[in-house]
């Protein structure tokens, strides 16, 4: 009878443990979901680049306790990357980020591509992984690498890598791992796409530089810097000389490259900060900063001299000697009258004061710079 009671106590044990053990799961699966659904919101509310992939690599490591999280990105031809440096994204601040030029280098499905490409989870193999996993070198045991897919085209894959050997295995289940890839696939294409329309949107097609609109936007913000940490901004107006003729002898699309070859021969003399848009026609402004009036006259200077010293070579192998004339101003840091007014007056009057001295250069003879007299 003592040994039944004894077996039932024990029994009774037992089975208590068991269910604080169950309860102790239940409740670490639903704060797990708690976070996943967290971080799927934290996700879908990110409006740019930077902040979604800074989301992805901060907040999943830690939501899902892994040692590793990367992404590759299929990247043909690089126009992901060119459009966000454009953008201003900083790509050292995402080491976990990388990018391939073709699906083929995710070497993940079907080599041919024709069965749909499945997440591949099992044991860490250098040589298969650690171009996924450029980070600094954990032991790394396990990974799963997740396809992320929009409509049937691969457009990367999710990187998991954990220390635990048993994280990930080959007869694990996908579901969950596929979820959270298809919600981040979404993500990155739509911000991807927000940031291509955006930088359409502030480019000009032909000549790749930026256009007025981003110009306008930018040289407000730049004087509002300018006045805060007091340094000289200077801005330049480019208008090829006789363009009309040149349409006349090359053909419009010879035009065309003509302003595009003048495009890359003006930002060859530019520095990083500076910025070139195209303000429509034959026409370029540059902006300089913390730049006065000399060393702007001076850069000018040399791009007058890049334009007209070498024949511009067509694709059709004709060549056409091109001048420009160009006009400088400058908003002095010193200058007190110019530091007082807003920066939407100041920024016509910098415009206005370049241009005039572009309308001086043509009246002097063309294929020279001159500068803005002063206020
Ligand atoms: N090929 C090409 N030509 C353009 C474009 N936009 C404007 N143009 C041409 O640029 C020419 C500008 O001519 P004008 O403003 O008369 O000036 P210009 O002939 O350069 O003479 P000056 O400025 O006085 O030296 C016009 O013939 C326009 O048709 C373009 O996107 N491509």
């Amino acid at each position: 009878m003592a040994d039944t009671n004894e077996d039932l106590a024990a029994e009774n044990r037992a089975l208590r443990a068991r269910m604080a053990w169950m309860l102790e799961q239940a409740e670490r699966n639903h704060d797990i979901m708690m976070r996943h659904q967290a971080f799927d919101l934290e996700i879908v509310g990110a409006t740019n680049f930077p902040d979604l992939v800074g989301s992805i690599f901060r907040t999943l490591p830690v939501i899902s306790e892994l040692e590793s999280v990367t992404l590759s990105l299929v990247d043909e031809g690089d126009d992901i990357r060119t459009v966000m440096e454009r953008l201003g994204v900083e790509f050292s601040a995402f080491p976990d980020l990388l990018f391939v030029a073709g699906t083929s280098q995710l070497e993940l499905g079907a080599a041919d591509g024709t069965a749909a490409p499945q997440p591949l989870l099992g044991t860490y193999d250098a040589v298969r992984d650690a171009r996924r996993f450029p980070g600094p070198a954990h032991p790394l045991q396990s990974v799963a690498i997740v396809p992320l897919l929009r409509n049937r085209r691969m457009i990367g894959t999710l990187n998991l890598g954990s220390i635990d050997p048993a994280r990930f295995t080959p007869s694990l289940g996908t579901d969950f791992v596929e979820h959270m890839a298809s919600i981040i696939a979404i993500c990155l294409e739509n911000v991807i796409s927000n940031e291509m329309l955006k930088y359409i949107g502030l480019t000009d097609s032909l000549t790749g530089v930026y256009n007025r609109r981003y110009l306008d936007r930018r040289l407000l913000e730049e004087i509002a810097r300018a006045r805060r940490q007091r340094y000289d901004l200077s801005l330049m107006y480019i208008d090829i000389d006789h363009f009309k003729r040149v349409n006349d002898t090359v053909g419009h699309q010879g035009g065309d490259e003509v302003l595009r070859e003048v495009a890359n021969r003006i930002k060859g003399e530019l520095r990083l900060s500076d910025a070139l848009a195209r303000f429509g026609g034959e026409e370029f402004v540059v902006l300089l900063i913390d730049a006065d009036l000399d060393s702007a006259a001076f850069v000018a200077e040399r791009i007058r001299a890049g334009i007209a010293s070498a024949m511009i070579v067509l694709a059709g192998g004709l060549q056409v000697s091109i001048t420009a004339s160009i006009g400088v101003a400058c908003l002095a840091a010193a200058d007190e009258g110019a530091i007082v007014s807003v920066p939407e007056i100041a920024a016509r009057e910098l415009i206005a004061h370049a241009d005039g001295a572009l309308y001086q250069a043509k009246a002097g003879g063309r294929d020279r710079v001159v500068r803005h007299a002063g206020y």
